[in-house]
């Protein structure tokens, strides 16, 4: 399989789509930096007035249950009837689940009112959401992404999703394919906002790529090579915050294709 990493991030930067984010107040500036700093163009919208206007003008939603509340909820689910209605790439990060019941119980409801284009949490909020009995951390991942792989293809075929389980090494699931992507640095889980970052910029490129595996690789990539130049010239949690954001706006497609370490299967 080829992956068109340099042609894709020249296309995400030439096109800018809209990214309609419902997200957590711990990350809403740092993933709208982030957005921005690669070349999409972020929105942050949570309100049951507006989202259905908001995912019309959007290229792609990104729901993220990071700081939930029930009004939250009906948005959320509002903002993903209307996307698959209109055939906009969804894209569900499950932060927390397998936390609380609260949230394992929202994720169902989510899944059940439209399935996700793609699914991008780490090794525990995976197997949580395909129903395996564990206890994440709070937002933190008790297990490897590579121990979440059965539960990645289940929650693929279940509900015909990308799934993108993050970690040291980014596993990435659709239907029988898997693609495997070791870059990143151990310091990126020491910084909050990292993954939902990889979920936003999932959006990113799914708004540009036609095929959602395709934006879920480049997306994988982009977030591990972008790490790796970031620890060039950081290596402490706060500068490297500022860094990883200075990388994204940095990277040329070319570093993409010298650094990505891409593995199928
Ligand atoms: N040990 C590691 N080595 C290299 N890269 C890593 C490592 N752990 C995570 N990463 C990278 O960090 C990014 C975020 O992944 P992580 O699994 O920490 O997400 P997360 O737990 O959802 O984060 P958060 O909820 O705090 O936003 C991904 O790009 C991933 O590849
Ligand atoms: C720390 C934290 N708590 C809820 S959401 C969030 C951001 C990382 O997912
Ligand atoms: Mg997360």
């Amino acid at each position: 399989m080829e992956i068109q990493l340099e042609n894709n991030l020249q296309t995400l930067r030439s096109a800018s789509p809209l990214v309609h984010n419902i997200t957590n107040y711990v990350v809403m500036n740092y993933t709208a930096n982030a957005l921005l700093a690669l070349g999409a163009s972020p929105v942050m919208a949570h309100a049951l007035e507006e989202v259905e206007e908001m995912v019309t003008i959007a290229g792609a939603l990104v729901v993220n249950i990071g700081t939930l509340s029930s009004h939250w909820v009906e948005a959320m689910k509002l903002a993903m009837k209307t996307a698959a209605k209109l055939g906009k790439p969804i894209i569900l990060d499950p932060v927390g689940a397998g936390a609380t019941s609260y949230r394992n119980n929202v994720l169902a409801e989510l899944l059940e009112t439209a399935p996700p284009t793609i699914i991008r949490g780490n090794g525990s909020e995976i197997l949580a959401l395909a129903g395996a009995s564990i206890k994440t951390k709070g937002v933190d991942s008790t297990v490897s992404s590579t121990d979440s792989i059965e539960a990645a293809y289940a929650l693929s075929k279940k509900f015909g999703s990308v799934v993108s389980v993050s970690g040291a090494v980014d596993v990435i699931v659709k239907g029988n394919q898997a693609a495997y992507i070791s870059n990143g640095v151990p310091l990126m889980t020491r910084v909050t906002g990292m993954g939902c970052s990889a979920s936003a910029i999932a959006g990113a490129y799914g708004a540009v790529v036609k095929d959602p595996f395709e934006a879920a690789i480049s997306a994988a990539a982009t977030m591990g090579v972008c790490g790796e130049l970031a620890f060039r010239e950081a290596k402490s949690p706060g500068s490297f915050q500022i860094a990883f954001l200075d990388t994204l706006a940095e990277i040329t497609p070319a570093h993409l294709t010298e650094l990505a370490k891409i593995k199928y299967a």
